[in-house]
């Protein structure tokens, strides 16, 4: 049973709200607890799509809320009425912060927050949860059982660094396939075909993700045993190391992400 067994509506079902529900129809969740509510309505095999909620006027057990933060406002004055006093609602959106919730959706049970990320389509996500004020024991395992299936699921109490490190987990894919393609170029540069380039690039990057996965070593401690002393890959590791040129740039793309989602976050409040 995922969290209970009542009705869950979600809200935006684009590329994250999307691979969401791909990862809970391939759990085996009942597709029929399942409501998508989108404007554009365009169907999806297998669950009901509404354009708006349903009329029947019962409330959600579960509303996932997972249009983009600049939409919320548009959308709060069809799905706030709708809500109950046992309404869990769990809201993807980026920087936006569990009171900006609370003050928009009056009723409810708990609110909790989650960062997933687009991985969570193949059961690969990571799942970064954190509960408002007033949420209980019961209604953060169930938030946690419904995300659980998706990915690894990770608390985080402070909502200032739940929203730092959202940026890592959640933007993060974004982040590793542009290393993919860079790789990719380099490689191209050293004249290997696109097409190759790009087969050699990925799958490179999935091997060694999924060696780093499974290993008692660090990272730092695997690329050692990649580069002999004196060898082809210290001299490539040499570039990378030089001044901190890849701490640096990685530490500017997660800092520039992080003054976003602030951003973000004051214009909900
Ligand atoms: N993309 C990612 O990797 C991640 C995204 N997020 C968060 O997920 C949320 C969605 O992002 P993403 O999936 O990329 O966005 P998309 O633009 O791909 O999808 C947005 C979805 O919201 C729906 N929508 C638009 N307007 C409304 C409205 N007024 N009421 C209800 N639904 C509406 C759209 O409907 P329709 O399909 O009909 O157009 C669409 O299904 C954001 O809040 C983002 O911060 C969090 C982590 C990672
Ligand atoms: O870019 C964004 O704002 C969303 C949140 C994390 C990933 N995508």
């Amino acid at each position: 049973m995922i969290a209970g067994d009542g009705p869950i509506w979600l809200v935006g079902a684009g590329n994250m709200g999307g691979a969401m529900l791909r990862g809970w129809l391939a759990s085996g969740i009942d597709p029929a607890r399942i409501n998508v509510i989108r404007p554009s309505g365009t169907p999806i095999e297998g669950v009901t799509v509404l354009k708006a909620p349903p009329p029947d006027g019962e409330a959600p057990a579960v509303l996932v809320l997972a249009m983009k933060p600049q939409k919320l406002d548009e959308a709060v004055p069809a799905l706030a009425p709708t809500t109950g006093e046992g309404t869990l609602i769990v809201s993807v959106l980026a920087g936006t912060e569990a009171p900006s919730l609370a003050k928009r959706f009056p009723n409810h049970r708990a609110i909790v927050r989650v960062m997933p990320n687009t991985p969570s389509a193949i059961g690969k996500g990571v799942m970064l949860l954190h509960a408002a004020a007033g949420a209980d024991a019961s209604a953060k395992a169930e938030a946690e059982a419904l995300v659980r299936t998706l990915g690894i699921t990770e608390w985080i109490d402070d909502e200032g660094l739940f929203g730092r490190a959202s940026v890592l987990s959640g933007c993060g894919p974004a982040f590793l396939f542009r290393f993919v393609d860079a790789l990719a170029k380099a490689g191209e540069a050293q004249g290997l075909s696109a097409d190759q380039a790009a087969r050699l690039a990925l799958a490179t990057v999935a091997g060694a993700a999924e060696l780093a996965a499974g290993a008692n070593e660090t990272p730092a401690r695997l690329a050692d045993r990649v580069a002999s002393p004196g060898g082809t890959t210290r001299a490539g590791l040499d570039v990378i190391d030089r001044d901190a040129a890849l701490d640096r740039l990685m530490a500017d793309v997660l800092a520039a992400s992080a003054r976003r989602s602030e951003e973000m976050a004051a214009a909900a409040r």
